[in-house]
């Protein structure tokens, strides 16, 4: 599966422990993630991430667009309810391109926690 990871500042360190702890999943697929998510979960995971620009940046819009052509399968995007980002328009754009395409998008930590009983079990075949 192709799984693109992003979180907003404040929720970087808890994107970090959770790819930590689902290592042995993500390990096997092919990973996308904004600028800076991306430069600090190789760092702390070493895993292999295609990085696309920072999110303020036109990163969402990036991940927005493998969406479009059916090239993201799953999103985890732990966001930030309590601080206004600048680029929220980019972020809500994001939300309903998964919704659009019908992408299983998990923005907090419970729902990631779901889906990836579901990347499990379509690991599992
Ligand atoms: O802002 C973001 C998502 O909206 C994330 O971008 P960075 O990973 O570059 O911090």
């Amino acid at each position: 599966m192709k799984i693109a990871l992003i979180a907003h500042d404040k929720k970087k360190e808890a994107l970090i422990t959770f790819v930590k702890d689902n290592i042995d999943t993500f390990i096997n697929h092919g990973l996308y993630a904004t600028g800076t998510t991306g430069k600090m979960l190789i760092e702390e995971t070493g895993l292999g991430i295609h990085r696309f620009k920072s999110g303020p940046l036109g990163g969402d819009q990036e991940i927005g667009a493998m969406v479009a052509n059916h090239e993201i399968d799953v999103i985890i995007f732990f966001r930030d309810p309590l601080t206004a980002q600048p680029h929220e328009p980019d972020v809500s754009a994001l939300l309903r391109l998964s919704d659009v395409y019908d992408v299983p998008l998990a923005t907090n930590e419970g729902t990631a926690g779901a889906v990836m009983h579901y990347i499990n079990m379509k690991d599992r075949g």
